[in-house]
């Protein structure tokens, strides 16, 4: 039997992250091969022409998938149905700033968006804050929409899990489809904590062996690799001149791919998630833990070892994270 088409919601779609992320939406790279998919993408006024310009190219494309297009600027209709929300809608960073310093324009987006999803979504709707700052934007659309469950809210750090998963692929000259199990802790910025301590490769003859084992290089597991995932947005603006896109849209699809459809046996991917206070983060903050999904809802993965490198790490971008929910807050007020 056909399966119903699915309603997807991309904000922002006429920018950079919109243009890559839609036609991987429409080959079933979301949800699957066989599932198909309504898109409902939204822009603001003055970047109506081009998202219609978007519009067209997926009709030109005929996706087999794509069963329809809503193309709009009102968020109430843009909203409306939808089961799945990806919010990439804001303004980025430009070289030399940090991730927080769009803080003032993006918040009170997230704020307006909130309550046309909480009253129009689709009940069940899942939703995932790609916008910088990407966890706070969606502390802010959470509180502002009460009755969408803190279960289904969510933001991007798959991103900085892919990347994670590439630099260890590149230094030990493995396949990154070989390489599972880092950690994106905390905030989508510079103090994020990209942990290596329960990662592993899956060598040839089958076993399984620890990344820090085969790295055999603590110095630059605790230094370079670290720093290397937490400026690698930096590095992407500085060689491009504008902030990456086809690595976040892909994470993008990574992400919801893996809430909906579940994760391997075995594996877990990071998810900025409504922290319940496991491994002594804060209750109430928007934190990238590492999960696991299973029907449709994520669990953060529980009891691992936490050394005292690691706590330090864990605390200082807990730490940025409340100071940023204040910042959000007053540029609301
Ligand atoms: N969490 C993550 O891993 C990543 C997050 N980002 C962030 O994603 C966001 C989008 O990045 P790009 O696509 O490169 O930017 P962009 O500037 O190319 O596109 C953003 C689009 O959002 C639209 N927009 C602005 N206000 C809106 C509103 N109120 N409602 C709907 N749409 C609105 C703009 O008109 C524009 O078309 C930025 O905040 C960027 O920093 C980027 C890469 C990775
Ligand atoms: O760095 C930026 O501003 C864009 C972004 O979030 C990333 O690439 O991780």
């Amino acid at each position: 039997m056909a399966q119903e088409p699915v309603r997807v919601l991309v904000t922002g779609a006429a920018g950079q992250i919109g243009y890559a992320l839609v036609p991987m939406i429409a080959r079933g790279v979301l949800l699957g091969p066989n599932q198909p998919v309504i898109l409902h993408m939204l822009d603001i006024p003055p970047a109506a022409e081009s998202l219609n310009g978007v519009k067209m190219e997926l009709v030109d494309a005929a996706f087999p998938l794509l069963k329809g297009v809503v193309a709009t600027t009102d968020v109430v209709e843009a909203c409306t149905g939808v089961n799945i929300a990806i919010m990439v809608g804001g303004f980025p960073r430009k070289e030399g700033m940090e991730r927080k310093d769009v803080m003032s324009k993006n918040v009170s987006i997230y704020k307006a968006q909130a309550s046309a999803l909480e009253k129009h979504a689709a009940a069940n709707c899942k939703v995932l804050v790609v916008a910088n700052p990407a966890n706070t934007n969606a502390l802010i659309l959470k509180e502002f929409a009460p009755s969408i469950p803190e279960k289904n809210i969510s933001c991007l750090t798959r991103l900085d899990h892919n990347r994670a998963l590439g630099q260890i692929s590149e230094r030990l000259n493995v396949q990154v489809s070989d390489v599972k199990n880092v950690i994106i802790w905390g905030n989508h910025s510079s103090t994020q904590y990209p942990d290596v301590n329960h990662a592993t490769v899956k060598l040839p003859s089958g076993e399984e062996k620890s990344v820090r084992e085969l790295v055999a290089d603590d110095a630059w597991l605790n230094g370079e690799f670290i720093s290397t995932v937490q400026q690698r947005g930096a590095a992407i603006i500085k060689a491009r001149k504008l902030s990456s896109a086809l690595s976040a849209a892909s994470a993008a699809c990574d992400h919801i791919r893996d809430w909906v459809l579940g994760t391997p046996e075995g594996t877990w991917v990071s998810m900025g998630v409504y922290s319940d206070g496991s491994y002594n983060v804060p209750a109430g903050l928007i934190y990238s833990f590492p999960v696991t999904c299973r029907d449709g809802e994520w669990s953060i993965v529980q009891g691992l070892s936490i050394d005292e490198f690691s706590r330090k790490k864990l605390d200082l971008t807990a730490e940025e994270l409340t100071e940023e929910k204040a910042l959000a807050y007053s540029c609301l007020s």
